[in-house]
């Protein structure tokens, strides 16, 4: 089985001619022997760009490879401009598995005879079919009359994950060892991020809890809402969700003829952007088309709605606080900064040279403000900073990859709906609000406000402790009284039995030298006697 995926693999490669992408000199004769010797494994698209070459291959291989591609096509360190084109528009062809099928799947997965037991109605012709997931219309009995989707996990898919994930995982080890350029392309780190990914895409119960959690963050707001995830019907495999009508975002006609404020609505996609990132640290990060939509009713205060929770970032505060500082300093064009921040922060290591890494910064960057500040791309700048970073060591940081490729769309839509969408003049006084907030007395205030519950639920114990502390300090001071009497008495006993030993050595010397001269000799017992009680006494008081 697994042998014949791999021959599978290989041929749709080579029908594609992907292999003509390894250097001839990188093969072995006979490898090229055989290459040369499968004459129904010709490449029959020669009139096509290797780019569109890869995403024919990609697609034709199936979910696993078209999600690789798709995560590969914010990788412009790796990959040349017509690739990148080419895999942002990789999609799904697979054909929808039968709406029959899904129902048993959900009768199975909620352990109930029939579909009629929860549900009202149930659509079996899909609302929509992707690689990973089926979505089918129904209505619910309980609560009742309420109009929801029902996502299903397509059958069998995480045996074809795993087998293919294995497969590419053994690929990327070979890659590693043998290729040249193997070790700093990182093969096996990208499959094994890229798995972490695509196994949190096949829980769906995950991804019913990411969307509780954003629901809580946006409840009530005007910009975005999120629809109401009905957890007792929720299963890894199923997930019920209210169902929303929204104008997909980039159906611009639609939008106008609803007459929606464009401008307004392109501000407004920024703005929950930086919301999600810097309020919540929780963004949705699979933001294509696809899954945003518009209210159709909100006219000049418009709304988004979104779905498809399956794929969302965090960042820790640390994080935000230097991309935020980063963004700053970028657009004061303070590159020394840029440079130090990203010293500071740990992506880059400290022995990077800072004079050398400002230099290369200012040299990517310099040439986008040349350009008039509206046609600048945010997302752009990030990834230029960013690969101009990983050529001093910066370690790949899956979080910030994450928010670059989101950044991207949300820039991307805002873009389409109000072509003069000034990003930065829009998002500048976010940030700098955000930062003003995380600096100063405001951010002491803030700190203690989060403090004060967990101080709140140590009060109670308080008195105790203090007691305790007090009768510690009780017991220490006597005990250091002790020491101290202790140690006074030693340094009196010292200081006695030194004045009796230097009496008695005086005492001896002499009687020592009544003998020697001869002289006085009547003095000597005496003398010896009193130097023996001398040296007694400064036996006995010694401490
Ligand atoms: N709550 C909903 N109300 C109305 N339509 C929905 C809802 N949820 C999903 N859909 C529709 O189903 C489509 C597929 O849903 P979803 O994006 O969640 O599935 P998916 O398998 O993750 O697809 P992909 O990964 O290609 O985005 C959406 O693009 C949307 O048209």
């Amino acid at each position: 089985m697994r042998g014949f995926r791999f021959y599978k693999i290989l041929s749709t490669l080579m029908r594609y001619g992907l292999d003509d992408m390894i250097p001839r000199r990188w093969l072995p004769w006979y490898v090229r022997a055989v290459r040369r010797s499968a004459f129904w494994l010709r490449n029959r698209h020669r009139d096509k760009s290797v780019g569109e070459r890869l995403r024919l291959a990609l697609e034709e291989l199936g979910p696993v490879y078209v999600k690789l591609g798709q995560m590969l096509s914010t990788r412009q360190d790796l990959l040349d401009a017509d690739m990148i084109v080419q895999l942002s528009m990789l999609q799904d062809r697979v054909p929808p598995f039968s709406g029959e099928h899904a129902q048993t799947i959900i009768e199975k997965a909620l352990g109930i005879q029939s579909i009629t037991d929860v549900f009202e109605e149930f659509d079996v012709q899909p609302l929509a079919s992707a690689s990973i997931a089926q979505v089918h219309t129904a209505v619910l009995k309980e609560p009742a009359g309420r109009q929801v989707v029902v996502k299903v996990l397509r059958p069998g898919i995480n045996k074809t994950i795993d087998a293919d994930l294995e497969l590419m995982e053994a690929v990327a080890r070979l890659a590693a060892r043998y290729l040249p350029d193997g070790r700093r392309l990182k093969p096996v780190e990208v499959i094994n991020e890229y798995r972490k990914t695509l196994y949190n895409e096949l829980s769906l119960d995950r991804e019913a809890a990411n969307a509780i959690q954003l629901r809580r963050n946006f409840t009530d707001s005007e910009l975005l809402y999120i629809p109401e995830v009905y957890s007792s019907y929720t299963r890894p495999n199923v997930m019920v969700m209210e169902r929303i009508y929204g104008i997909p975002v980039n159906d611009v006609e639609r939008l106008k003829a609803n007459n929606i404020d464009l401008k307004v609505l392109a501000e407004r996609g920024v703005e929950v952007f930086f919301t999600q990132v810097f309020r919540d640290s929780f963004f949705h990060a699979d933001m294509h088309p696809g899954n945003i939509f518009v209210d159709p009713d909100s006219g000049a205060s418009p709304r988004y709605l979104a779905v498809d929770f399956g794929i969302v970032g965090t960042l820790n505060r640390e994080d935000k606080r230097y991309l935020a500082a980063n963004f700053i300093a970028f657009f004061n064009r303070d590159y020394r900064k840029v440079a130090e921040l990203h010293i500071d922060s740990g992506w880059v290591p400290d022995s990077v040279n800072v004079e050398e890494f400002e230099s290369a910064i200012r040299t990517v960057c310099e040439p986008i403000f040349e350009k008039p500040l509206a046609e600048i791309s945010f997302a752009h700048v990030l990834l230029n900073l960013f690969n101009t970073a990983r050529r001093f060591d910066m370690e790949v940081q899956p979080q910030l990859v994450l928010l670059q490729k989101t950044l991207l769309y949300v820039e991307g839509l805002g873009r389409q709906l109000y072509p003069q969408l000034d990003l930065w003049k829009t998002a500048k006084p976010y940030l700098e609000r955000w930062m003003q907030e995380q600096i100063g007395w405001r951010a002491l205030l803030r700190n203690v406000k989060e403090q004060a519950p967990y101080w709140a639920e140590k009060l109670p114990e308080m008195p105790g402790l203090l007691y305790d502390t007090l009768q510690q300090m009780q017991k220490g001071g006597r005990k250091q009284r002790e020491w101290a009497q202790q140690f006074l008495q030693h340094q009196r006993k010292t200081a006695v039995s030194r004045w009796w030993s230097l009496l008695a050595a005086s005492l001896s010397v002499s009687a020592a030298a009544f003998i020697i001269t001869d002289q006085q000799l009547w003095l000597t017992v005496p003398t010896a006697t009193l130097a023996a009680v001398g040296w007694l006494q400064a036996w006995w008081s010694r401490p």
